[in-house]
């Protein structure tokens, strides 16, 4: 082959390479999952995100300490600098050098709020390097803050603290709040959505998942087909979700999150009624199970997660302003078309609750309160998936049509 047909071929392959957003979303996604899931990068390498064991080299640890670093995460810039020089001196060739990772070291250490840590990196920064007049310099700084300052206690910067977000902790399967007594008032039952035709001879799975609000999970209501359908149908289609933001206006949202990269997305389509005859037998399913009407309802919206990927806190009723004159959102059914290896819950953070991916079930809650108003305690997020693909399907139901299946009420409260 010519060189320059080779040329000509390599540019056309080359965009199929990931880009450095790419790469870049990817590292921002396995800081999150760190974050989330409270892991180090030993977990990482050692297998958290495949389940085996993930080569990370030198070059991955620092580019991951740099993404952490310029997001102000100083202790995971810090612990990946760490393992990148730990790599280093066991020998792995690399074209990063001991110095550049000493640098990261200190300065992570210095922002942490771990100055004899940050001296020390200095230290060895200009013992490598004793030409580094900006590294001397440092030195000097840090070794007289550390006697002018009083002392206080250094954090420790090798051991990872939990935030204090509820969302997280529940993503870690920490903070559920359900005692024994309420748990002895949840029940399982066939349902024939109070005496529906159609169910009578075919009773829904339907079990209380929690009591205040009520949150319902409906078993087995779609089918290995039915969920394969909608992949397939979906699959072409899917593309970065946007979430409607009243203060932005309607746009890709950094809510749930795709950062653009190969390894952390959301993408999401909304599908019609009329395009297959499975998405009407669906819309058809949830108006017998839940006794709504499904006129005003949006059409199916299918989402998929890969690795990383999460949907932050948020509500799904709209409110301000109230938009169409089918007015909010009421009710949500979200079917989960895929079982998750791990992470991926979603979770509330108000009340306390989290609600595991069961592929082919669905759970079923009111985003309004009867008097209309909006309940505050139906905030809930999706969990970063961190092994797996997740896949859901969502159905909003809106008030309008609901005027005479779900009584209001005059009190504010109920
Ligand atoms: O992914 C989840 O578990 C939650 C998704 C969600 O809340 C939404 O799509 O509105
Ligand atoms: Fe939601």
């Amino acid at each position: 082959m010519e060189t320059e047909e080779y040329v000509e071929r390599l540019d056309e392959e080359f965009y199929k390479l990931p880009s450095q957003t790419d790469l870049d979303g990817a590292a921002s996604g396995i800081i999150t999952l760190q974050e989330t899931y409270l892991l180090y990068p030993e977990n990482i390498t050692s297998g958290a995100i495949t389940g085996k064991p993930t080569f990370l080299g030198p070059e991955a640890a620092y580019h991951l300490a740099m993404v952490a670093k310029e997001q102000k995460k100083f202790q995971h810039a810090f612990l990946w600098a760490w393992e990148g020089l730990k790599q280093l001196e066991q020998g792995t060739l690399s074209t990063v050098t001991k110095v550049e990772f000493l640098a990261v070291l200190s300065t992570s250490a210095f922002e942490f709020g771990n100055l004899p840590l940050a001296i020390i990196s200095t230290q060895q920064l200009v013992n490598q390097d004793p030409t580094n007049e900006p590294a001397r310099n440092v030195l000097s700084t840090f070794k007289l803050l550390y006697r002018v300052l009083t002392p206080t206690p250094n954090r420790d910067i090798f051991t990872l603290q939990p935030s204090n977000s509820s969302y997280e902790a529940l993503c870690r399967g920490e903070g559920i709040k359900m005692t024994p007594r309420r748990q002895r008032a949840l029940f399982c039952r066939y349902s024939t959505g109070g005496g529906n035709p159609r169910l009578m001879y075919a009773p829904v799975k339907e079990e209380d998942e929690w009591d205040n609000p009520p949150i319902k999970r409906y078993h087995d209501i779609i089918s290995e087909k039915e969920m394969a359908t909608l992949k397939t149908l979906s699959r072409p289609k899917l593309s970065r979700t946007s979430v409607y933001h009243s203060e932005e206006g309607s746009g890709i949202s950094s809510n749930r999150v795709s950062q653009g990269s190969l390894a952390c997305v959301s993408y999401s389509v909304f599908l019609k009624d009329v395009e297959d005859p499975v998405l009407a037998r669906i819309s058809q399913r949830i108006a017998d199970i839940t006794g709504l009407d499904m006129e005003s309802a949006d059409r199916l919206q299918v989402a998929n997660y890969g690795v990383g990927g999460h949907f932050k806190p948020h509500t799904d009723s709209l409110v301000r302003p109230r938009l169409s004159i089918t007015q909010d959102r009421i009710a949500t059914v979200l079917i989960y078309l895929s079982d998750v290896q791990s992470g991926g819950a979603t979770v509330f953070p108000e009340i306390g609750a989290a609600l595991q991916v069961q592929k082919g079930s669905a759970v079923f809650w009111y985003n309004l309160l009867r008097s209309g108003e909006e309940d505050d305690n139906t905030l809930h997020a999706g969990c970063p998936v961190l092994n797996g693909s997740k896949w859901i399907a969502n159905k909003w139901i809106h008030e309008r049509g609901q005027e005479f299946r779900r009584q209001c009420s005059l009190s504010a409260f109920e």
